[in-house]
């Protein structure tokens, strides 16, 4: 069996991190210090706010687990803090390429409008990029409670063809939050509207048991699908999404806690991936569900005794389902490869 060592040293690519799921306690007590805030003293009693319960109802419960830190991002410089903070945890467990997702909406409960809250989180990002080997690209989350009418002013921040810092680092669109009530079609006005400006699709999707809303977000143009556990119901479409190219986004912590799947015999991560499907391992939430990318690699691994080899071919199918060009995929690929040989 690998041992944590190599866990650890083994390069990663992630594509599905939630930032304001994702912050250190460090950053935390920072942007309170900044806002003014007051936190509780103890680390222990801090987490117990910001840590979701091992075991959530539901994940309209897991999400209610956010709202802690919210009044700490809302402002230019709190969010460009954590921006480069979670960039910087993903650095230190040896992710070379992240893409970092936010809710600009969740930003924008004091002063800064959308395109304010936006830039702030690329600088961040710019910066994690110029002090750590890690490239970094950020992912717009529309929020599933929102009215199309509201989520359609989202699509300004794809219209800033020429401010540089947001046309670099944003590279694609997510719809998060509560899919049992929100399901994928209610958006296919705005999701039309995202195709037609060429912008990347991924979608959170099958987290609530209901395969159904995988198929329709692949319809309705999603190259990737969040979690989409729910998948296991249906064994006979793997061959037809491992045609469709469709990237799997799954997350080994948070989906157990989401009660997104009931039992390890049902998770499908090993069934699509043993199909050829491009299966993929994320951490959702750094600080909510308590883990790291070295954590729930160690997770597969000990589920399944994956090998250098296959944590490779995870790594392989994130590069081909992010959301970069074909030449920066490229330069990734050669770069993950020949590190993955020199470990074996
Ligand atoms: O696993 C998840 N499923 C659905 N929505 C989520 C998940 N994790 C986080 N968010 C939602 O995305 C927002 C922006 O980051 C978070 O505030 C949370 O509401
Ligand atoms: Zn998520």
């Amino acid at each position: 069996m690998l041992d944590n060592k190599i866990i650890k040293e083994m390069p990663k690519i992630e594509l599905h991190c939630h930032l304001d799921g994702s912050l250190s306690v460090d950053a935390i007590r920072r942007m309170a210090i900044n806002e003014n805030i007051q936190l509780p003293e103890k680390d222990e009693d801090l987490k117990a706010n910001i840590h979701a319960p091992r075991e959530t109802h539901s994940l309209l419960d897991y999400l209610s687990c956010f709202d802690y830190v919210l009044p700490l991002l809302q402002t230019k410089e709190n969010l460009e803090l954590a921006a480069y903070d979670v960039a910087k945890q993903a650095a230190d467990e040896n992710v070379k390429y992240i893409e970092i997702r936010f809710a600009p909406m969740h930003h924008t409960k004091k002063d800064l409008n959308i395109i304010e809250v936006t830039k702030a989180i690329c600088k961040g990002f710019e910066q994690a990029e110029a002090d750590f080997d890690i490239k970094v690209r950020g992912l717009i989350c529309g929020l599933r409670h929102e009215s199309v009418s509201t989520l359609m002013t989202l699509l300004d921040i794809f219209a800033e063809e020429d401010e540089n810092l947001i046309s670099h680092y944003i590279v694609g669109f997510d719809l998060a939050g509560d899919e049992e009530n929100f399901p994928p079609k209610l958006f296919a006005p705005l999701l039309e509207k995202v195709k037609q400006k060429g912008v990347n699709l991924t979608l959170h999707a099958g987290e609530c048991g209901c395969a159904q809303n995988i198929f329709d977000s692949i319809e309705l143009g999603a190259s990737r699908i969040g979690h989409g556990v729910a998948i296991h119901e249906n064994p006979d479409e793997f061959s037809f999404l491992k045609e469709k190219n469709i990237t799997f986004e799954m997350a080994p912590t948070s989906n157990f806690q989401t009660k997104a799947i009931e039992s390890l015999e049902l998770y499908p991560f090993k069934e699509l991936f043993d199909a050829g499907v491009a299966v993929t391992i994320n951490t959702d939430n750094r600080t909510v569900s308590d883990t790291n990318l070295v954590k729930e690699y160690r997770k597969i691994r000990d589920w399944y005794d994956f090998t250098l080899d296959d944590f490779l071919k995870v790594n392989i199918n994130a590069i081909e389902g992010s959301f970069v060009t074909g030449t920066e995929k490229k330069f990734l690929l050669d770069k993950i490869i020949l590190e993955y040989k020199q470990l074996g």
